[in-house]
């Protein structure tokens, strides 16, 4: 397969290219390079991708010119789209990218993949975030996902929704994956595990939320090489979309999936193992969950996916946490060109 993959200076996207790569298949990337945050780590992960062949455009899932230039260049059989604004909290500073990329992104997207001769087939990252304050656990992907609880859980609902249309209207055939927080070297400075480690490493304290009436906030935790075994596996049953130059000739294949690991752990007890990887003992306020979009807890059944994809998450949060600390370490301390080997 020849994959087009949005977002490949990304953590996950960064994953799922060089897997595409190592396994024989033809991988361009596309990522306008932000500072959502610090652009020398997207930087970074594209001079490791380029070791492997791997060559990422620079440029906005929003440029159509550029998207029609690399259709006409390429014929890509398929979309890895995983380019989006994450990140629950920072919807609260800066909505609008939320739009730019989530929405007006996906739509300029698809609106080049339904014109493509022939038409790509598509999969692209949704969230757990869309179950927002759902108390049905585990999370299964026929339960309500009409409350989200932040403007980004929203953004990706709309994604499954605006999904369906091109789905409907031009037989593009899509596929959407729930990823459940996801955690792993080369990974993001946003998310909690990571700026935990740098802060119990810096002797800073560390804010563990806490819901209400006390009760521990927890996510159903994902390893990066889990979420790549999805990835690969959505892309390879992805069926061709049916439609050639904004025409639909039959109906086509629509599915989302839920990617976890159907043990959510508490936050408390992510930091006890950071603690111990690490040998620094936390800094820890404990207080409660601020408005902030946030969710008390995710877990996820992964049924579905394990059936259709053959998904099958096999590293526990302490083994996945000792890899990304040996990764935090060498990139940081060992200095960053030793760890881009
Ligand atoms: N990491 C997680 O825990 C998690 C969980 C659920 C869903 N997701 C989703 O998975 C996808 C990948 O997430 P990630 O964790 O790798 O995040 P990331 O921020 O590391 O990767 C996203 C990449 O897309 C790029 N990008 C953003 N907007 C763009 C635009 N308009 N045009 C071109 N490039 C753009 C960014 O520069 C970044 O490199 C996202 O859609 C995210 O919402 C991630
Ligand atoms: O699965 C997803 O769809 C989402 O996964 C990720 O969001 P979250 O699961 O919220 O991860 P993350 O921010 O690391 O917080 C982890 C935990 O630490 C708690 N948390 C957070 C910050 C803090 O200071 N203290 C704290 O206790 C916090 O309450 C939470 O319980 C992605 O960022 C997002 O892009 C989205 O895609």
């Amino acid at each position: 397969m020849t994959v087009l993959v949005t977002g490949a200076a990304g953590f996950v996207g960064t994953h799922v290219s060089s897997a595409l790569k190592r396994r024989g298949d033809g991988v361009i990337g596309l990522d306008n390079f932000n500072d959502y945050y610090d652009p020398s780590l997207k930087r970074a992960r594209q001079a490791l991708l380029e070791r492997s062949g791997v060559f990422i455009v620079e440029g906005d899932i929003n440029d159509v010119e550029l998207l029609r230039k690399l259709f006409k260049i390429v014929t890509f059989t398929h979309v890895m789209h995983l380019a989006a604004q994450a990140g629950v909290r920072y919807a609260m500073e800066n909505p609008s990218s939320y739009v730019h990329s989530n929405i007006a992104g996906l739509v300029n997207l698809l609106e080049v993949c339904k014109a493509a001769n022939p038409q790509p087939a598509i999969v692209w990252a949704s969230s757990s975030s869309v179950y927002g304050l759902n108390t049905k656990v585990p999370f299964s992907e026929k339960d309500r996902t009409d409350q989200p609880a932040s403007l980004y859980a929203a953004t990706k609902k709309a994604g499954e929704e605006i999904a369906h249309t091109y789905n409907h209207i031009y037989g593009l055939s899509l596929t959407g994956l729930r990823f459940f927080t996801v955690y792993g070297p080369w990974g993001r400075p946003d998310m909690a595990y990571f700026f935990f480690t740098k802060d119990i490493l810096k002797g800073k304290s560390i804010s563990i939320f806490e819901s209400a009436n006390h009760g521990t906030v927890a996510r159903d935790f994902t390893y990066i090489d889990d979420i790549v075994k999805g990835c690969l596996g959505a892309l390879d049953t992805a069926e061709k979309s049916t439609g050639t130059g904004g025409k639909k000739r039959g109906p086509a294949q629509l599915r989302v999936f839920n990617l976890g690991n159907t043990s959510p752990v508490p936050v408390s007890d992510l930091v006890s193992i950071l603690e111990r990887q690490l040998k620094v003992k936390a800094k820890k306020n404990v207080i409660k969950m601020p408005r902030n979009g946030d969710v008390p807890f995710t877990h996820a059944n992964i049924s579905l996916a394990q059936r259709e994809l053959g998904y099958k998450p096999t590293t526990d949060l302490q083994t996945g946490l000792k890899k990304f600390v040996r990764w935090y370490l060498s990139y940081y301390s060992g200095g960053k060109k030793a760890a881009a080997r």
